[in-house]
């Protein structure tokens, strides 16, 4: 029992300190494992929002995306982790994430008592993006060559009065990684940087990344390793001398990004392991990695 309200208390000043704040959960798709791992982040969901902050949530859905790329019978392609997006797997695209994540998402945040909305892009013009230029590869012969990415967008403007309307209004709003360009088009757009410059332009006290490992690695095969807190210029470090790789790397610029544009502190923890979140965000050592400017 004593235990039990040790852990309340340690968590006091943190309620305290983030009372009113915005914070933005990134989540991605590689965290949304099974239904229970799913209910169990919606319901930390709502626990920040009664104990009085603002939770903004942006997900992803890459892996499921890929899934129904295959079963039409199509191959996913990527370029420096963006997808190659054609109009029918922007239809795809489109169905998978709002159709399908975005509303499994807002349905199970509102099961466990949270008043979720559903937003896209398009949804008060808050994602507007222009399509973004090809990107230049070296092929294996050391090449260079240019490569379309298709429907894919990078964000030219973003209108948050939606958001805003639905944090004053005590809603939770969820939203999907799809833009529109000035003449309506749809384009897809990476999660990562939809929460980092949502998380900076909404102010939000922090920007918090769920993912499949335990946070920033020393080595990216041992978990053992995990970097509890890193510094934007050690972190820099760590892109240029390769530690970060892969799919770390837009995350990493993502927090980067948002630290330089007033974001407090930005967090990559493991969204498979349950209540992270609230390890994260109540208790002195957290679970991650936090990245301070
Ligand atoms: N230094 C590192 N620490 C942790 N993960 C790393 C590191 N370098 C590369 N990675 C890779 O980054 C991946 C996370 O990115 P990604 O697969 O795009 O996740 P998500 O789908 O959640 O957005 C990890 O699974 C890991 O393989
Ligand atoms: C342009 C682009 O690549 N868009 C992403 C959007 C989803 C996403 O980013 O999902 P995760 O966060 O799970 O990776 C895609 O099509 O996969």
């Amino acid at each position: 029992m004593a235990k039990k309200i040790e852990v309340l208390i340690e968590a006091l000043p943190y309620i305290k300190k983030f009372h009113k704040k915005k914070m933005l959960i990134k989540y991605g798709g590689h965290a949304m494992i099974d239904e229970d791992i799913m209910n169990s982040t919606a319901r930390d969901i709502v626990l920040l929002k009664y104990v009085g902050i603002e939770p903004v949530v942006v997900h992803g859905g890459g892996p499921e995306i890929s899934r129904a790329m295959k079963k039409m019978g199509k191959k996913p392609k990527f370029i420096d982790g963006l997808r190659i997006t054609d109009e029918e797997t922007m239809d795809i695209v489109k169905m998978v994430l709002v159709g399908k994540i975005n509303t499994a998402i807002v349905g199970t945040i509102c099961f466990h008592g949270g008043k979720a909305v559903g937003l896209s892009g398009k949804d008060g013009q808050l994602l507007i993006a222009r399509k973004k230029a090809p990107q230049v590869i070296t092929d294996k012969s050391g090449k260079k060559r240019k490569i379309d990415l298709g429907l894919v967008g990078e964000i030219e403007e973003i209108r948050p009065s939606i958001i805003n309307l639905l944090t004053e209004n005590d809603y939770i709003p969820v939203i999907s990684p799809v833009g529109v360009d000035r003449n309506a088009n749809t384009l897809n757009l990476n999660a990562d940087t939809v929460a980092g410059e949502i998380a900076s332009k909404i102010n939000a006290e922090k920007l918090i990344i769920l993912t499949d490992v335990p946070g920033i690695l020393e080595d990216p095969k041992d978990p053992e390793t995990l970097i509890k807190k890193l510094t934007v210029e050690e972190l820099q470090e760590l892109i240029k001398n390769g530690t970060i790789r892969g799919g770390m790397v837009p995350k990493a610029l993502t927090c980067i990004e948002a630290l330089n544009s007033g974001v407090s502190s930005a967090h990559i923890i493991d969204g498979r392991i349950k209540h992270s979140l609230l390890l994260e965000i109540f208790t002195d050592e957290g679970i991650g990695t936090m990245i301070v400017p």
